[in-house]
């Protein structure tokens, strides 16, 4: 079964656009559950444009499914507040200052004894630790032996290649799952997935664990609701529909 994890940055987004507490971001969070989200994801950037730190210690005492950290361990404050709150699962993203949206992978060879003490760190917590990599078999290879329990596939290069060539599209990640599973990582994917691409990623990936899905989500909540938009994502992932 692949989970579905929904990422509320937007929500936050759209909060702070008036400086008041409108979408209530945790309530938000609650309903995401009640309507069927076994996860919350949040990824706090360094300049708080959404997702705020104190949201996260809110988010901490309400959310009853999986709560997901993503975000940049070379800030001592995000160690420290995902050490601080001690979340199901932490994402390791190499986001550079200013980054608009997470836009690449780890590169796990160059980094592997950095993430190796950072994955450490985490699990001593008793924090399962992912990270987020391209499809790149040798970027998995690294992965396994910086100790982490999941790799989170970026997914922006399917998204973008899915309609022009899916088959095509799709290739490297079966291939990076492939050889994830042969390595006992779990796995994760992310970034740009949505209702007419997720079902096939879904379909085609083995051993997908979790998938964490925001911007889409959250834009088709406009039209459909958000329980509406939440139970089709999850029909999405459900290999008998
Ligand atoms: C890691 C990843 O792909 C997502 O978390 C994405 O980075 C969302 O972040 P923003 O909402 O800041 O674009
Ligand atoms: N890890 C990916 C995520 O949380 C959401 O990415 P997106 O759906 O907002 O592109």
């Amino acid at each position: 079964m692949t989970r579905l994890s929904v990422n509320i940055n937007k929500i936050a987004t759209l909060r702070n656009s008036r400086g008041g507490n409108n979408p209530d971001l945790i309530q938000v969070a609650k309903d995401c559950e009640r309507f069927g989200a076994q996860g919350i994801t949040v990824h706090p950037r360094p300049d708080e444009r959404h997702i705020r730190y104190q949201d996260v210690f809110d988010l901490k005492k309400i959310v009853t499914t999986e709560f997901n950290i993503e975000g940049n361990s070379q800030e001592q404050k995000f160690i420290d507040l995902v050490l601080a709150n001690k979340p199901e699962q932490v994402t390791l993203v190499p986001d550079v200052l200013g980054q608009i949206t997470s836009n690449h992978g780890w590169d796990t060879i160059a980094n592997q004894q950095y993430l190796t003490d950072m994955i450490t760190v985490f699990k001593n917590a008793g924090i399962r630790v992912s990270i987020f990599v391209d499809p790149d078999v040798e970027m998995v290879e690294g992965a396994a032996k910086t100790g982490t329990d999941r790799i989170e596939l970026y997914t922006e290069a399917y998204a973008h290649q899915y309609h022009a060539n899916k088959e095509l599209a799709i290739a490297p990640y079966i291939k990076a799952a492939e050889v994830a599973e042969e390595l006992g990582l779990g796995i994760n994917a992310g970034h740009d997935l949505d209702l007419q691409n997720l079902k096939y990623f879904a379909a085609n990936i083995p051993g997908l664990d979790e998938v964490s899905i925001g911007h889409a989500l959250i834009s088709d909540a406009l039209y459909y609701g958000l329980e509406n938009t939440i139970q089709m994502y999850l029909r999405c992932l459900d290999k008998t529909q």
